[in-house]
C-alpha cells in the first residue's frame, strides 16, 4: 500500500459584516472572515492538505481568486471538488487531524457538526475526521481576535 502525509494551513482575517463558516457549518458571532470564498479557513487548510498529500500545488492553484466563479463559494464544493482530485489519482482518505486557532468563539459544541458536514461532502467516515480547537492564550492575532487561523494533516492511501 502506497501511503502519503500532506499539510495544509490558512489564515483570514475576522471582519464585521461577515458570516462566520467553520468546517462546513455557519457559527454564530459578531464577526465572519474575510476571503474572496466564504472564507472557512479550516476547508481551507484540509484542501491544501490534501492537495500537497496527492502533490497537486495548491487551494489558490486549482480555485483562483481572481475567478468570479468562486466569489463567495460554499468552500464545501471547493473541498467536494478537491476529494475528487485526489481520488483522481487513486487515492482515498486514510484520516485527517485538523486544529484550528481561535480565541472566540468556543468550538467544542461545534465540532460534531463539522465532522458531519465534512464526512458527508468527502463520502468518508467521520470517525477518520478529528478537528481540535485551542485559543492563543490571547497572544499574536489570533489572540486579538483578528484572525483565525487552521492547521491540517492528512494521509491518503492507495493500493
Ligand atoms: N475557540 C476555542 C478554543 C478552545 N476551545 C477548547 O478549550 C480548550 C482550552 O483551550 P486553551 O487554548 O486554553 O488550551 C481547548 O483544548 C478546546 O477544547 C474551544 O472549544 N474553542
Ligand atoms: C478559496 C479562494 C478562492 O475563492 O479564495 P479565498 O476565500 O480568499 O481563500 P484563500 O485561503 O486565500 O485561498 C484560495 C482562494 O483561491
Amino acid at each position: 500500500m502506497k501511503v502519503r502525509v500532506g499539510f495544509g494551513f490558512d489564515v483570514h482575517a475576522l471582519v464585521s459584516g461577515r458570516e462566520l463558516w467553520l468546517g462546513g457549518v455557519k457559527l454564530e458571532h459578531e464577526k465572519g472572515l474575510q476571503g474572496h470564498s466564504d472564507a472557512d479557513v479550516l476547508l481551507h487548510a484540509v484542501c491544501d492538505a490534501l492537495l500537497g498529500a496527492a502533490n497537486m500545488r495548491d487551494i489558490g492553484f486549482h480555485f483562483p481568486d481572481t475567478a468570479g466563479e468562486y466569489k463567495n463559494i460554499d468552500s464545501k464544493i471547493l473541498l467536494s471538488r478537491t476529494i475528487e482530485l485526489v481520488r483522481s489519482k487513486g487515492y482515498e482518505l486514510g484520516n485527517m487531524d485538523i486544529t484550528v486557532c481561535a480565541e472566540r468563539p468556543k468550538l467544542n459544541p461545534h465540532i460534531p457538526a463539522m465532522k458531519k458536514a465534512m464526512a458527508e461532502v468527502m463520502k468518508v467516515d467521520e470517525e477518520d475526521i478529528s478537528i481540535k480547537a485551542t485559543t492563543t492564550e490571547k497572544l499574536g492575532f489570533t489572540g486579538r481576535e483578528e484572525g483565525i487561523s487552521a492547521y491540517a494533516t492528512v494521509l491518503i492511501t492507495k493500493e
